[in-house]
């Protein structure tokens, strides 16, 4: 049988080495820092071409009229996921770490159709690292095979979390309760990349047990999902329920045992949905 998307996965890999260099020559000039939701979610002009660089490399390639297209910084198409063939991009995921010269930076290229995820593509392009899968052909870094971690005990684990870039004082006692609960469980410790993607991918090569987030993006995590799961991970809601790739919240762990002793400690706090739908408790 024809394997349709074999060319847009290699392509995609492709664009996504090509943008992570733009990333990396950017000078000083182009780090003009915006911000959007709040002063400390910060977007560069970087983060503006880059996205342009890649959107159209991707239109040229399979044009405009039967893919859409999802990006952190234009999102023309709305977060909604139908079944045409769906690009769901993070041009430079770690902003505010390219901002400061932070080296986790990286470009995160998934695609989905029939709203389904069929690959994920991750270049941590300080560390120049292409982590990539497709759905039922399993999970590689630079070409090499990468699997989860097999520990079992949450004693044993190291947990990545997040802070986000929501201020608000309710969230942030509940994010801080949350990491506080799981370090005291206790884990061997908390670490963050600042970067979703570059997260997912250490979870997916065994660097860490779990990261888990509320408050991230579907452009954050969907090429991520794909490389953990096809590294023989697990993606959940943070309630324990099945990933709801719009939810703007998830658990990504090597197994579920670990999964579901993190997800007794997250409080969780409401995010409104990418896709505009009301979110669930
Ligand atoms: O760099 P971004 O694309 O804005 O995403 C980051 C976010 O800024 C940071 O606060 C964390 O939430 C990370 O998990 C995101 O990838
Ligand atoms: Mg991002």
């Amino acid at each position: 049988m024809e394997d349709k998307w074999q060319e847009a996965y290699e392509f995609a890999v492709e664009v996504a080495r090509k943008a992570g260099a733009e990333i990396r020559k950017a000078g000083d000039s182009e780090i003009k820092v915006n911000t959007k939701s709040s002063s400390v979610d910060l977007v560069t002009q970087t983060d503006q071409r880059v996205e342009k660089i890649i959107f159209s490399a991707l239109k040229g390639k399979f044009g405009e009229g039967c893919h859409r297209f999802i990006g952190e910084e234009s999102t023309v198409d709305s977060c909604v996921l139908t079944d045409k063939p769906t690009w769901i991009i993070d041009p430079v995921d770690g902003t505010t770490n390219f901002v400061h010269g932070f080296p986790f930076v990286a470009v995160s290229i998934a695609f989905a159709v029939n709203k389904e995820l069929e690959f994920g593509v991750v270049y941590s392009c300080m560390e120049d690292k292409m982590y990539k899968a497709r759905r039922g052909q399993g999970a590689f870094c630079d070409d090499e095979p990468i699997y989860v971690s097999d520990v079992k005990e949450i004693k044993k684990s190291i947990i990545i979390s997040e802070h986000g870039t929501d201020r608000s004082p309710e969230k942030v006692k509940k994010i801080f309760s949350t990491m506080q609960k799981i370090l005291c469980i206790p884990v061997h410790g908390l670490r963050g990349s600042g970067t979703a993607a570059t997260n997912m991918c250490l979870v997916a090569c065994g660097a860490v047990e779990a990261f888990f987030e509320i408050g991230i993006h579907c452009w954050d995590i969907a090429a991520g999902a794909v490389i953990v799961r096809e590294a023989g991970g697990i993606i959940l809601d943070v309630n324990g329920g099945p990933f709801d790739l719009m939810s703007r919240r998830m658990v990504s762990a090597n197994n579920e045992i670990i999964a579901n002793r993190i997800i007794k400690e997250i409080e969780i706090f409401p995010s409104p949905r990418d896709d505009g739908k009301p979110q669930l408790e």
